[in-house]
């Protein structure tokens, strides 16, 4: 029993950080206080909601909107009073969680649910030589990974599946699955009403009679009635635009043609009876909803077309009344009752028009939110799963390490799928130093536009500072002169070409984050010319398929397994795992559970909340979990 008394030991002297207390946090700081840890930190940043009990077992109803992570520690303390736990409410990304306090720990934990903080979290481990286990679950799927410097692959070796994305033209013309819809619904129409109204939108947004004018019949006339409105919104996208569509017979040479619709024909008896109804003033401290309003009170049962309609026109008539001051920022959010009312009402008129099948509010809003909901159970193997690697990481025992996929059908009584971990990936710009290639016209770009689309959105720096040879041409971040701020901000403007250190074909930048401590070098390819439909932002990084476009997440980190991180192809066969550098073969048997691993290519592992999966072949973003990014649109 020698092995055991070292882990005990090992476990005893061990300082730990969790990041992260929801569904694998609560799960992990349980298991981690029953198998003996006696100094763990955790950071968290948010506070309960009622949504979370379900499966956040340490905490209760009286929580709610209190810190996760005091909670947590409180909950634990109860069972466990001998042991050290510090909570830190606050974001991992900020300036005191910095190199030396990740120094302190011997091993980090991440239960996290976004691909932002755990790119982070990797940085700063590897800054710190603090190894690493990752976790992630999606529904059934979930995965455990360990990253050791030096030993085993960083959390940024290899890219991440990018989110599901549609042509614009299916979803603008050619929907032909509920999906397309709901995209339609949430980032067109719902995105044209109450969104941004400069921002790009492929709505037709001109009617008949002044299709020549710049008007937008979106917008809404002085002294036109809400319901006057509201009706006239519907029949310019249900029936007049389908209408216009259907004139191009092209289009519709192979495939079913819709049919428009106008609330003439929705709602033949009752449209105008909508009129002049008025709120519950008693009940004004409640959430606007157009469903209670109506009296549907079950969200699992399919609507009829009619019932969607009035859904769709009393929700909308509910923004303009009672939510106005937010119109023109709202953004489409999954926790928004009245946005997922009027998003699931649209795209069940949009389907019927397209002959798709219609599905229940609780179906839209989970297709809409890119829900796929949270098994407990999977939360529970997975923090098992961290705690065995975290032992064996404290133990240094680093020949037994293991990534583990816990699959949906356990194949050959298999439920959990070990495999070794890679070693790390030589042209990692994140643990490597091999330098990027970026290609840019270096004549038309300026500083700032490669600062924001390719150092910050690309490699995720916080803080980046340029340097071009030994001339420092930008930094950010506080506790900068004055004349230093104002120099930088001048050379933001500037292209390449014309900063003081000029950058041309064959420069050298260096990029430099010290938060994360990450530096990395950036060799310049002058190019004339970019495709803009291909090359949206008009420079490229040569040879980079990291987590680059990934909205991702406000919940939809993206975790890859090891196909399909390879060649993005996207073919996620056994062969390919088996054929990847440092992997070792021995695990082909397993890997002949195709069923399993398709599961897990597709579902993109990694936070409670998923993609859809889809199996087009589409490679276009429509969609986008953090709001705070802008819609990723390019047309095929
Ligand atoms: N940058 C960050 N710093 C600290 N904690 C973070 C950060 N990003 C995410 N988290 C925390 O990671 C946890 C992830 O847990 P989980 O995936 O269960 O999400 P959730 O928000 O609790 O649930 P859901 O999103 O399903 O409603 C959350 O508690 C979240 O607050
Ligand atoms: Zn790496």
């Amino acid at each position: 029993m020698a092995s055991a008394a070292s882990s005990e030991e090992a476990v005893k002297a061990a300082k730990v950080l969790m990041v992260g207390a929801g569904g694998i946090g609560c799960e992990l700081l349980k298991t981690l206080a029953l198998s003996g840890f006696s100094d763990i930190h955790i950071i968290d940043l948010d506070t309960i909601e009622v949504s979370n009990l379900n499966r956040q077992f340490l905490f209760r109803q009286s929580h709610v909107g209190q810190s996760k992570a005091k909670v947590a520690r409180d909950a634990v303390l109860k069972f466990r009073p001998n042991i050290n736990i510090t909570p830190y409410h606050a974001n991992v990304k900020d300036s005191q969680f910095n190199v030396d306090f990740f120094k302190q720990f011997s091993v980090v934990l991440n239960g996290l649910d976004n691909l932002d903080a755990r790119r982070h979290v990797n940085r700063l481990c590897l800054a710190a030589e603090v190894p690493l286990v990752e976790s992630g679950t999606t529904g059934f799927l979930g995965q455990v990974t360990v990253h050791v410097k030096g030993k085993t692959e960083c959390y940024e070796c290899q890219p991440k599946p990018v989110p599901k994305s549609y042509p614009v033209c299916t979803i603008t013309s050619t929907p032909s699955k509920f999906v397309h819809c709901i995209v339609w619904a949430k980032d067109l129409l719902f995105a044209k009403l109450f969104g941004d109204k400069n921002q790009d939108n492929d709505l037709n947004v001109h009617s008949k009679d002044d299709s020549s004018s710049k008007t937008d019949v979106f917008e809404r006339n002085v002294d036109e009635g809400l319901e006057q409105y509201a009706q006239r919104v519907y029949d310019h996208v249900f029936g007049y635009n389908i209408e216009t569509a259907l004139s191009n017979e092209e289009t519709w040479k192979n495939r079913r043609k819709p049919n428009p619709i106008y609330i003439r024909d929705a709602l033949p008896e009752d449209a105008v009876q909508q009129n002049g109804r008025s709120w519950d003033h008693k009940n004004e401290e409640q959430e606007p909803s157009a469903m209670v309003f109506l009296g549907l009170r079950n969200p699992q049962e399919i609507w009829s077309l009619a019932d969607n309609s009035r859904v769709f026109l009393e929700a909308l008539k509910l923004f303009f009344e009672k939510r106005e001051k937010e119109i023109g920022n709202l953004i489409f959010d999954k926790d928004d009752q009245l946005a997922v009312e009027f998003v699931a009402a649209a795209a069940n008129i949009r389907a019927s028009s397209f002959g798709i099948p219609v599905h229940s509010l609780f179906e839209a809003k989970g297709v809409a939110g890119n829900i796929v909901h949270a098994v407990a159970t999977t939360n529970a193997i997975i923090a098992g799963l961290i705690v065995i690697e975290a032992i064996k990481v404290l133990k240094g025992d680093y020949q037994n390490y293991r990534m583990t996929y816990c699959l949906e059908h356990p194949a050959r009584k298999m439920l959990l799928m070990p495999v070794e971990p890679f070693e790390p990936n030589k042209s990692c710009y994140v643990c490597s130093e091999t330098p990027l290639v970026l290609e840019v016209n270096t004549k038309t770009s300026k500083l700032r536009e490669v600062i924001e689309k390719v150092i910050k959105n690309k490699l995720g720096m916080n803080l980046p500072l340029v340097m071009v040879g030994a001339t420092l041409v930008f930094e950010d971040g506080d506790g900068l002169e004055p004349d230093e701020a104002a120099n930088y901000a001048l050379n933001l403007e500037k292209v390449l070409a014309e900063l003081p250190a000029p950058v041309v074909n064959g420069t050298k930048l260096t990029v430099e984050d010290f938060q994360q401590e990450l530096k990395c070098s950036i060799n310049i390819k002058h190019r004339d010319e970019f495709d803009e439909e291909k090359e949206p932002d008009g420079m490229v990084l040569v040879g980079w398929s990291g987590p680059v476009d990934q909205q991702v997440t406000s919940n939809g980190d993206k975790r890859s397994v090891p196909s399909s991180s390879s060649a993005d192809d996207g073919d996620g066969t056994a062969e390919d795992i088996s054929a990847k550098p440092g992997m070792k073969r021995k695990l082909n048997e397993i890997l002949e559970a195709k069923e399993n691993f398709d599961a897990l290519k597709k579902s993109d592992v990694g936070s409670s909340s998923a993609q859809v999966v889809d199996d087009d072949d589409d490679d276009l973003v429509m969609f986008d979990e953090d709001p705070k990014q802008g819609k990723k649109k390019r047309l095929q």
